[in-house]
């Protein structure tokens, strides 16, 4: 009854009456990064930052103390300030931020290298706060046909406030539906071969492009509570990891390729060693060449262009330092999309 899809069922018993007109038998890949603001202007932000700071798997402080402190300052003052850093590295173009130009990009690409392998493939991509939207995706891959959905978190190292809340969120979706599509999850991808000869071999041509040679090479991952690492969290483990396993590719001792973590958010002890502090300490003790790689991040956003490329550079700078890096994520380079197809492929098979 639905062609060009295959049937749903057994069309030879004659029913009373017929169902629905349902479409079958694609596969949908969705691709989920963490969010962004649909503007810089006060609401857009506000709107967001509500989303983003009202999920549990985010901040798991008791609603009691969380709540006031909110609703109270917290959305009164920060959409106006950070709205202001997203409009320091807006893609003007598109009137979006980067992190959804990139995202859209990896789709498209994918569904590009993965067309003849599997014709039945549908490729999308989706924000966890902010638009596309989780459930609107689903839904979308639904209507075209895919009954079978592999969700991508975008998250090399697993963690509860990243990975987990995509689930979350997708499932929450499926709990609205009669008829669910199957899904699958991808892994993190922290300790894979194919994406540490990727970050390390994207991170060897941006330094050959260098004017300078850095004498020391932070790994700035993105942060989280200390206390959620305490909790049984995987995530520091897997960052630290990555880079033991990137120290090794690249041959540097850890004086000279070093861990550490940013974006700090709130007066809580975040995972240490903090990122800041320790660009503030090595220009103070005399680094003057300092680059920056951020292999937790799939894309580049808010926390690598404003807060690494431009507030880094400046404490670097400001306490001595003369050149300074911020080496582009792997976003839809070549390197990138090895990862990201490498990965798809893998948790594909079975169903192509
Ligand atoms: C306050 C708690 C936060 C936790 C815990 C957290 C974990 C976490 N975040 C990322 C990746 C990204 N975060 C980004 C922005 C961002 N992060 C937080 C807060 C927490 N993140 C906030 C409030 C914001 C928004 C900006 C701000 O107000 O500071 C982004 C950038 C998004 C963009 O559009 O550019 C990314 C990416 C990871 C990987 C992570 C835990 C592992
Ligand atoms: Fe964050
Ligand atoms: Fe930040």
């Amino acid at each position: 009854m639905n062609a060009p899809f295959p049937p749903a069922g057994d069309r030879a018993v004659r029913l009373p009456i017929d169902h629905p007109p349902v479409k079958v038998g694609r596969i949908g890949v969705l691709l989920v990064n963490l969010g962004t603001p649909d503007g810089t202007d006060y609401w857009s932000m506000r709107r967001y930052l509500k989303e983003f700071l009202s999920d549990r798997r985010v901040i798991e402080t008791s609603r009691l103390i969380w709540w006031p402190l909110l609703n109270g300052i917290i959305l009164t003052t920060r959409p106006g300030r950070k709205g202001r850093d997203y409009a320091s590295i807006w893609n003007r173009e598109r009137d979006e931020s980067p992190l959804r130009t990139i995202t859209r990009s990896q789709a498209e690409k994918l569904a590009a290298s993965l067309a003849s392998a599997a014709p039945n493939l549908v490729v999308d991509w989706a924000m966890r706060y902010g638009n596309p939207s989780i459930a609107s995706r689903i839904e979308a891959l639904q209507k075209e046909g895919c009954d079978r959905i592999l969700l991508v978190p975008l998250y090399p190292q697993y963690a509860a406030a990243t990975s987990a809340t995509v689930c979350d969120k997708a499932f929450d979706a499926l709990k609205a539906m009669r008829w669910q599509p199957v899904l699958r999850v991808a892994p993190p991808w922290a300790d894979d071969p194919v994406y540490i000869e990727a970050v390390t071999t994207s991170l060897k041509k941006e330094l050959a492009k260098l004017s300078f040679e850095p004498e020391v090479i932070l790994a700035s991952f993105h942060g989280v509570p200390q206390s959620y690492l305490l909790k049984g969290d995987p995530y520091h483990c897997q960052c630290q990891k990555t880079t033991r396993l990137m120290r090794e590719a690249l041959g540097l001792d850890d004086s000279r390729f070093r861990i550490t973590f940013q974006s700090r958010f709130g007066p809580e002890e975040w995972l240490q060693p903090y990122t800041d502090k320790t660009v503030e300490g090595l220009a103070k003790q005399g680094v003057k060449n300092l680059a920056v790689v951020m292999p937790g991040f799939t894309a580049d956003c808010l926390e690598t262009l404003e807060e690494i490329a431009g507030e880094n550079a400046e404490i670097f700078k400001h306490n001595g330092g003369e050149n300074f890096a911020a080496i582009p994520c792997l976003n839809d380079s070549e390197e990138g999309m090895r990862v990201i197809e490498h990965v798809v492929r893998r948790e594909l098979m079975g169903w192509i």
